[in-house]
């Protein structure tokens, strides 16, 4: 029987681990305080953002949510970004991506006090990963590696295939799982849209991490009956019924759990451990700034 991982589970189990730092904080007279900023009319990208302030609110930290015109100039971007790096009730910056054509990502993620990272996108923080002492970790890659954990399937001596080269899951995910630590410890070979054979990898990899962003890019022809399937991805497609959208993975969810050995679901997957890990660095962020010790999970 393949088992199909409750992201869910996980994640609540981590929140609630992090509530007792959040308590241990407020001990010490600190609010852990994230910032989030959005720029942008998109619908899935209001709903993420809503999404990650109400995970704050369940387990202590305090949102405050900034939303900018998507006109709005990368200038009056750069200086909100600015005041919130100086204001010290602000633990954490997160920037939701995209941001409009007009505006350089790169640009705005270099704006952002690398101490109070949460995305862990900033050169400093990337940078610091590679190098094998990571600070502040991407969400999503982190939430991976604590799920692969949690559900006791590991990442030691694993072959893991990971497909998309992203700077946001790929690169960082290919990173991690090649540290020297529990969490890492992985044979990594990354895949991307111009990988030959494609298949053939993934048939003989230990964990698939599908995160390339194209819907239901990876079937069941393409996994063996030992494979453990990761899916990254979170496309919005036109409902079957042809009345609004359903979310799909980039895993074609019905062909891949007849074959492989355990699959996470879209949505409930690793969507959630993303929000959970955020979270993690908002805390972590504080715990840093405000010098007080708390035990992370
Ligand atoms: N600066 C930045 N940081 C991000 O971390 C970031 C971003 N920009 N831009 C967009 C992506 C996307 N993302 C998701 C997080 C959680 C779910 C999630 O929890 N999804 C639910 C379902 C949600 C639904 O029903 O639409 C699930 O998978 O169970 C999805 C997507 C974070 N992102």
């Amino acid at each position: 029987m393949t088992e199909i991982i409750d992201g869910n589970e996980i994640a609540d189990r981590i929140k609630t681990e992090l509530e007792v730092c959040v308590e241990t904080l407020a001990d010490h007279g600190v609010t852990p305080g994230l910032a989030t900023v959005l720029m942008s009319d998109d619908s899935a990208s209001e709903t993420y953002v809503n999404m990650k302030q109400r995970a704050c609110e369940e387990i202590g930290i305090e949102g405050r949510h900034h939303e900018l015109d998507p006109e709005t100039s990368s200038d009056t971007l750069e200086g909100r970004i600015e005041a919130l790096n100086e204001n010290p009730a602000v633990h954490g910056i997160l920037v939701q991506m995209p941001v409009p054509d007009h505006v350089d990502e790169q640009t705005i993620l270099e704006r952002i006090d690398p101490m109070k990272d949460v995305d862990g996108f900033h050169p400093e923080n990337v940078g610091k990963l590679v190098t094998g002492d990571p600070r502040l970790k991407p969400c999503t890659p982190h939430g991976i590696q604590r799920l692969l954990a949690e559900t006791g399937v590991g990442t030691t001596g694993k072959d893991v295939v990971v497909v998309g080269r992203s700077n946001i899951v790929g690169k960082p995910m290919m990173n991690l799982l090649v540290q020297k630590d529990d969490l890492g410890n992985a044979t990594v070979t990354t895949c991307h849209s111009r990988t030959d054979n494609l298949a053939e990898k993934t048939r003989n990899a230990d964990i698939v991490i599908a995160a390339a962003g194209v819907p239901e890019l990876i079937d069941g022809s393409m996994l063996s009956e030992d494979t453990v399937v990761i899916d990254v991805g979170v496309n919005r497609v036109d409902a079957a019924d042809g009345e609004g959208y359903e979310l799909v993975g980039d895993v074609e969810f019905e062909s891949a759990v007849e074959q492989a050995n355990a699959i996470t679901p879209v949505p409930g997957g690793v969507g959630p451990l993303t929000i959970a890990m955020l979270l993690y660095n908002t805390v972590k962020a504080a715990s840093l700034q405000e010098n007080v010790d708390v035990d992370l999970p």
